[in-house]
């Protein structure tokens, strides 16, 4: 199988967690991609969607999803989402497409967070994929040296701007073995909008596909 099979096998096992009526959080990118399409065909039987991100809205306006304002809402059952990597803690880095900060807003508010991944993106310590952290960008200089204080070596994702206006930097070479401390520590930053290390609010359900089919691994508190 294809990594994108695999992606599209995942994505499709979420179907099995949207009920009748609800509004579905939706995150972002070529997994997330293949769940929106899923979620056509059930569209008459849920209320609609929120979207983590502009491209993601195009999506399933495309479908005919009716999108829903996150302020309008008190209660979001589930949010389905990809990520970058996840541990078996089910911490995660998010953002390679660029939509942390609503991808986390979404998750924050939801009451259930399904990742839906290949199983190449499962990984016993964070860090190979570098860590996407969001900036106003009069900080961006200044946030580059802080986060160089962590180890890692900051690059500009050059010529992106995320859809709230703000620029990416991306953390090569960090080793993250305390997911939440380093969150904290970047969140610290003045100047940084949103980390793409997801810790303090990670999954609760992993969908994870491989060769042999989707395994279901459910969040061991730590
Ligand atoms: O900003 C992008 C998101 O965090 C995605 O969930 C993440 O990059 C995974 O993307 P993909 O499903 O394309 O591998």
């Amino acid at each position: 199988m294809t990594q994108d099979e695999l992606k599209k096998a995942a994505a499709l096992a979420a179907l099995d967690y949207v009920e009748d009526g609800m509004i579905v959080g939706v995150g972002t990118g070529s997994t997330v991609n293949h769940f929106i399409d899923g979620l056509a065909a059930v569209k008459e039987r849920i209320a609609g969607a929120v979207s983590s991100s502009e491209a993601s809205a195009r999506r399933l306006q495309a479908h005919g999803i009716a999108l829903f304002d996150l302020n309008d809402i008190t209660d979001l059952p589930l949010y389905v989402d990809g990520a970058d990597e996840i541990d078996h803690g089910f911490a995660m880095i998010k953002g390679g497409g660029g939509a942390l900060t609503r991808e986390k807003i979404v998750a924050a508010v939801a009451r259930r967070f399904v990742c839906i991944c290949d199983a190449t993106k499962l990984v016993s310590c964070l860090g190979a994929f570098p860590l996407p952290v969001e900036v106003v960008p009069m900080a961006r200089a200044y946030v580059e040296r802080e986060l160089a204080l962590l180890g890692g070596r900051p690059m500009l994702r050059e010529g992106f701007v995320t859809d709230n206006g703000n620029v990416i930097v991306d953390v090569h070479g960090l080793r993250i073995t305390e997911p939440r401390q380093v969150e904290s520590e970047i969140n610290q930053i003045t100047g940084v909008v949103t980390s793409g290390l997801f810790a303090r609010r990670g999954a609760d359900l992993l969908l994870l596909a491989t060769p042999n089919g989707v395994e279901r691994r459910i969040a061991i508190e730590s």
